[in-house]
């Protein structure tokens, strides 16, 4: 399916660790996490609040384990802060980012965002940009995929629940305001399924923006009584709506089919926040990378 060498396979910490609920996963050491990253058959991840952000030593550790690095998460607050603040911010992740080997950088807008708040129900809060809201982040993307540039590095946009480009129309309105050259698309099958879009639509008509991807899973009765009781975001995740590809309701055999038949190059990065005390991250690491092997033969 994957032509050889085009795609390379990783997992987030976040499964070990919860970077939006530290408290998921206290207990869970580093090193740990990344030697049941490889143990698991896995070759990259993504940076989580455990790791060090000294680059040797993060280096040392990773390369001990055959893993490199893929990307990290950027909350940029375009629609409310001066850009010259998350500029600064910026050019220290990418220059961290750099320094590791990565080529891309995720970036998500936090401004208005209820992704962070416990108690916040998701569907009935979530924001909604102005115009006004809507040229800021885009200007402000192109700074910053400026930026990026010179490194020759990729921004790639996460679209995430909670925020103001979750659904269909806003990632779309995005893609269409912003210039392929310095904006690109991760591709979140997750939040996807979760918001009640077509993952398959938003892969079909951006897939050639598509520079990352993350791979997660949805229990589909979690994700109904979420919009039921009206509950936030980290409750979701807390109740378990998210899982590893293999173990919810979406098919990614389309999705791999659309990918490798489009020549994606790049991460597939398997990303499922869930409590470790209910989902052991070793065994759901393993789960996800034998259902990859019978889906994508990679
Ligand atoms: O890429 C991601 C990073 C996390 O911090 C976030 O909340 C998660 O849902 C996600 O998709
Ligand atoms: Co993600």
């Amino acid at each position: 399916m994957f032509a050889a060498g085009n795609v390379k396979l990783g997992i987030a910490p976040i499964g070990w660790t919860n970077d939006d609920m530290p408290e998921l996963g206290a207990g869970n050491t580093f090193e740990q996490c990344i030697s049941e990253m490889a143990l698991a058959g896995f070759t990259g991840t993504e940076i989580g609040n455990k790791y060090p952000r000294n680059v040797s030593a993060l280096r040392k550790a990773l390369h001990l384990r055959n893993l490199e690095v893929a990307s990290a998460w950027f909350s940029a607050h375009l629609t409310v802060r001066d850009y010259a603040e998350t500029e600064k911010m910026f050019i220290e992740h990418r220059d961290f980012l750099h320094a590791m080997g990565a080529k891309v950088i995720v970036v998500s807008e936090q401004g208005h965002s209820v992704q962070c708040q416990m108690e916040t129900p998701l569907f009935a809060n979530k924001p909604v940009f102005s115009e006004e809201q809507w040229s800021l982040l885009a200007e402000g993307l192109h700074g910053l995929g400026k930026r990026a540039w010179e490194r020759g590095m990729h921004l790639v946009y996460h679209h995430h629940m909670g925020t103001g480009v979750q659904t269909t129309e806003e990632i779309n309105r995005l893609m269409e305001h912003t210039d392929p050259a310095l904006v690109s698309l991760l591709y979140d099958t997750g939040h996807l399924v979760f918001s009640g879009e077509s993952h398959l639509d938003v892969l079909k008509r951006h897939i050639s923006r598509i520079k990352h991807v993350h791979l997660k899973d949805v229990r589909a009765d979690v994700a109904h009584q979420v919009r039921t009781e009206q509950m936030s975001f980290l409750q979701a995740v807390k109740s378990g709506v998210f899982t590893v590809p293999g173990d919810g309701c979406i098919d990614f055999m389309p999705v791999f089919e659309e990918l490798s038949g489009a020549a994606y190059e790049g991460w597939l990065l398997v990303e499922a926040e869930q409590d470790p005390a209910r989902a052991n991250p070793l065994e759901f690491a393993i789960k996800a990378r034998g259902y990859i092997r019978n889906t994508a033969g990679i």
